[in-house]
């Protein structure tokens, strides 16, 4: 059995959850229970604060975790990063009111920052031999300055509209962050048997998120053309068609070029094109 602690709510909870479901690891979610053994995995779910996440894996009180990359730079655990994981994608910044006038990074000497984030705002500061007053904080950062509380914000950033409510702009990036699967690092053989068995599912899960599967009736004079703009897993399925000049071709193909393989498969005879959305590959 290994242990994985995963945020308890928020929006590391959701996409964390969603992962196991498509690597088809069921765990029964309830609102009161802090620790939920999988019925089809050997997995043991610790729902935990964000915050404490890194120091649960670095003590071994847990084997793994998902937890934000800009958590786990704060915290200064000792884990191991084991695999980014693509969702909870965000930045961390430094936003100032929007009426400022704002000339560059000494603008930030004697001003005073509101942020969650002290260790990664400090530590950026000192490299830039800015002294400004660091203010700790835990929630609503985007509103210390509307309140007179601080000068600027440091916080997490993602589309921006958040410090657009709150009359803010966003001045520099201090480091960019997603998701990161960590790990303890004295876990034993049989944890890690484990854990390459969920790493296998989520790279089958990984592999068809940015793909199609596509099926369309080509004519046979032009399957050698069709098949130069098809790069398919390894090359593409071709079915005979009781029509003897037709012939039906399945392929896989890369989500981002979707529309401009779509587009030259048309022009090149192909009909009754197909595309559906693909689970899981196993390469
Ligand atoms: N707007 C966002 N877009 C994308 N990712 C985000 C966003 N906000 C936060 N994140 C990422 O998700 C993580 C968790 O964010 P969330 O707001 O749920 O945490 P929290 O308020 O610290 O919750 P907790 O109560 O668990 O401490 C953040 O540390 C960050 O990595
Ligand atoms: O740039 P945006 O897309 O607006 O996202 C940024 C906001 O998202 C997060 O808060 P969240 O919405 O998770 O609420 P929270 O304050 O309860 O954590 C983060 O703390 C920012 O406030
Ligand atoms: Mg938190």
């Amino acid at each position: 059995m290994i242990r994985i602690a995963v945020q308890s709510k928020g929006r590391l909870y959701e996409d964390t959850m969603n992962l196991l479901k498509e690597a088809d690891i069921q765990v029964k979610e309830s609102k009161r229970t802090l620790l939920v053994e999988s019925s089809n995995f050997p997995l043991e779910v610790l729902f935990l604060r964000d915050d404490d996440i890194p120091q649960s894996v670095a003590s071994g009180v847990a084997d793994i975790g998902i937890v934000g990359e800009n958590e786990l730079r704060e915290k200064h655990e000792d884990v191991q990063t084991i695999l980014r994981l693509g969702f909870s994608k965000c930045r961390l910044s430094l936003a100032v009111p929007k009426v400022v006038n704002y000339t560059g990074l000494s603008w930030f000497n004697g001003r005073k920052i509101a942020t969650s984030y002290p260790n990664i705002l400090r530590t950026f500061l000192n490299s830039n031999n800015i002294k400004s007053d660091v203010h700790v904080i835990t929630g609503s950062v985007e509103i210390s300055t509307g309140i007179g509380l601080a000068d600027a914000i440091f916080d997490i950033v993602s589309s921006g509209s958040t410090l657009v409510h709150n009359h803010l702009k966003e001045v520099e990036t201090v480091m960019k962050s997603e998701a990161m699967l960590i790990g303890n690092w004295n876990m034993d053989e049989e944890k890690h048997d484990i854990l390459n068995q969920m790493l296998f599912r989520f790279e089958a899960v990984r592999s068809a998120q940015d793909k199609k599967y596509v099926m369309m009736n080509v004519p046979k004079n032009q399957i050698a053309t069709i098949t130069e703009v098809l790069p398919g897993v390894k090359s593409p399925t071709v079915i005979p068609l009781s029509d003897p000049d037709w012939c039906a071709l399945h392929a896989v193909i890369d989500e981002k070029r979707f529309w401009e393989i779509i587009g030259q498969l048309k022009d090149l005879g192909a009909q009754g094109i197909l595309v559906s959305p693909i689970e899981k590959i196993i390469m």
